[in-house]
């Protein structure tokens, strides 16, 4: 059987993966290791009745004996350990969460539904490097991807609407913390008849502007609140995050050397793991809308359009309905009053899943399947 390190599975999209491998009894066909920084020696995961002791993540040769590796791990650590696996020869496959070798020349992103055929070329060519994407363009792909199929794209902004689990597991708690704080805080009011919402409103702005208010991990309050803020500043005055779009959908798309037009804001918002995107996209002509609808429904398996009615938006559209579930929501889907050509709609899918572990998972398969013959 091949051996396939599995470094990070603690984390919060490691688990989210080994949850899915569990799901889809993908380690039936592999030898999984488990690798840690902080658990070596000790129990690792029960897989199929036996537990084995975990491994140092740290030990280069115990990761070079792996056909494959997959990191959940972080940046950190594929800056440490992937440049000195390669330095000691080893040639098995780097499959990874992290951001660090997206841009690499040597290095494909992976998002099968939308780019097996980027990918399958690239296991011919011999690349040994296939990153998951940043969440936010992995599900803005799975959600209109079918309308990149059909060439249909001029120019796309995306205005996103990101939940906590973006920013890690930290993150997550400090989104409840502040929750619980802003109830705590006001609930005499709220049980008082006598007092006016503006009282409560008060005294909600009150418990945001304290020093005291949980914001540790955030630098700013969420909870009832909002931050148009996400990664490092570039220098064009975007963030980071508005830069992946672009950069790594154009790469996705095996589209760098003619990109297609993507900007956008991305914005933190207080839902806990589901991504949402309001989306406005330029198309070549004035296609129409019911064409477009089959073109997006078509694309693959997990899209799910939500009827443009409020019923059915509030009972499918949002990170209530879509959290925990592989469904990428898409709905609000019409034409602009700036004219036939341009389209907006709005997506919903769930940061952890297609956002970030689901695609490491089935291009782990892809390259078994590759590796097989
Ligand atoms: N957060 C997200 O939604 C997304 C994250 N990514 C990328 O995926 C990578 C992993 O991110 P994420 O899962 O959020 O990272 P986490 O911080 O949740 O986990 C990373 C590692 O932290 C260690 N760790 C320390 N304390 C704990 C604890 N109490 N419980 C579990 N693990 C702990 C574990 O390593 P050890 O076993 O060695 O101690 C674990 O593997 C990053 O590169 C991130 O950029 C990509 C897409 C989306
Ligand atoms: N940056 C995303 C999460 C993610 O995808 O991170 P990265 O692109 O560094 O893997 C967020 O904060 O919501």
């Amino acid at each position: 059987m091949v051996s396939v390190g599995v470094v990070g599975w603690r984390g919060m999209v490691g688990s989210v993966l080994m949850d899915r491998m569990r799901r889809e009894d993908d380690f039936s066909a592999f030898e999984p290791v488990f690798f840690s920084t902080s658990q070596a020696g000790k129990d690792g995961p029960e897989i199929g009745g036996a537990v084995k002791p975990v491994l140092d993540a740290n030990d280069l040769e115990k990761l070079a004996e792996m056909a494959v590796v997959v990191s959940c791990q972080g940046g950190g650590y594929t800056e440490r350990i992937h440049p000195a696996l390669r330095k000691k020869g080893w040639s098995g496959y780097w499959i990874d969460a992290a951001s660090t070798l997206r841009m690499k020349d040597n290095s494909v992103i992976v998002l099968d539904p939308v780019n097996r055929h980027v990918i399958d070329r690239a296991l011919d060519e011999g690349v040994k490097d296939f990153i998951g994407g940043n969440c936010t363009v992995s599900l803005m792909l799975m959600a209109v991807g079918g309308l990149f199929a059909r060439n249909w794209v001029e120019w796309l902004t995306a205005m996103t609407y990101q939940s906590a689990s973006g920013a890690g597991a930290n993150n997550m708690r400090e989104l409840v913390q502040q929750m619980g704080v802003l109830g705590e805080k006001s609930k005499d009011l709220l049980h008082d008849p006598a007092a006016t919402i503006l009282d409560i409103d008060q005294r909600i702005s009150q418990t945001l502007a304290d020093p005291d208010f949980p914001s540790q991990y955030f630098g700013a309050p969420l909870a009832a609140s909002l931050i148009p803020w996400i990664d490092r500043a570039m220098e064009n005055g975007q963030t980071r995050e508005e830069w992946k779009g672009i950069a790594e959908t154009n790469k996705i798309l095996g589209r760098s050397d003619s990109p297609i037009a993507i900007d956008g804001q991305c914005v933190r918002v207080g839902a806990m793991r589901c991504h949402s995107q309001a989306l406005a996209i330029k198309l070549k002509e004035a296609i129409p809308l019911k064409t477009i609808e089959e073109a997006i429904a078509s694309a693959n398996d997990w899209v799910s359009v939500v009827p443009n009615d409020k019923a059915a938006t509030l009972a499918k559209l949002s990170p209530a309905a879509v959290s925990g579930t592989l469904t990428i929501a898409v709905g609000r889907i019409r034409k602009m009053n700036l004219g036939p050509e341009y389209l907006t709609l709005f997506t919903v899918g769930d940061q952890l899943l297609w956002g970030a572990a689901e695609p490491l998972r089935r291009v782990l398969n892809i390259i078994l399947g590759h590796m097989a013959g």
